[in-house]
């Protein structure tokens, strides 16, 4: 089903765990911001309804979305997290250089999966222009923020029970 028919921002709170005692770290990039941080207040937002404490959210800022990958590794060695979010918004341009970068990203981000012990939840969108973004940012098709919250919110309620 295409984003265009399903809206990212529904959820029902009676089918989410309590956020309460998770640990959460959100990695975000800077490029294209106007995007990241409508991105950021989504799932702020979401964290925040589902019960999650305020302290107990961690945000660290990168470059770029390429730098989503480093930031959320040391996010992860470092801040006792139970899962992280990364945050990133790439538009395609005149060149390969969008490709790389979503393909780079995607990969990097899998691999941490299967590499660490904890969730790394992909909050990226990988659109042809601005509007796409502005869409699923908080626009006519929600925000991808909050459905990564709560994506988070399940993922890390399934570490603690494993
Ligand atoms: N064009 C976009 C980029 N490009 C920058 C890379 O993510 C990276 O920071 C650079 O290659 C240095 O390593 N990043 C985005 O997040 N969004 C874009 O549209
Ligand atoms: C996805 C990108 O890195 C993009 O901004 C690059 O634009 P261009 O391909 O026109 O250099």
């Amino acid at each position: 089903m295409a984003t265009a028919n399903k809206n990212l921002s529904n959820y029902d709170k009676n089918t989410i765990p309590n956020a309460k005692d998770f640990r959460f770290g959100i990695v975000v990039s800077e490029w294209n911001d106007k995007i990241t941080e409508g991105l950021y207040s989504g799932a702020e937002a979401a964290l925040l309804d589902c019960g999650a404490l305020e302290n107990n959210l961690v945000r660290w800022n990168v470059p770029g979305s390429f730098e989503l990958i480093y930031g959320a590794k040391k996010m992860i060695e470092t801040q006792n997290v139970d899962v992280v979010i990364v945050i990133g918004c790439v538009i395609k341009g005149e060149t390969m250089h969008f490709e790389f970068v979503c393909e780079g990203v995607t990969q990097g981000i899998k691999d941490l999966n299967v590499q660490t012990d904890v969730p790394v939840i992909f909050c990226l969108l990988t659109d042809n222009n601005e509007q796409q973004s502005i869409d699923r940012s908080g626009g006519a098709h929600g925000n991808k923020g909050t459905e990564a919250a709560i994506a988070a919110i399940k993922m890390a309620d399934l570490r603690r029970n494993a």
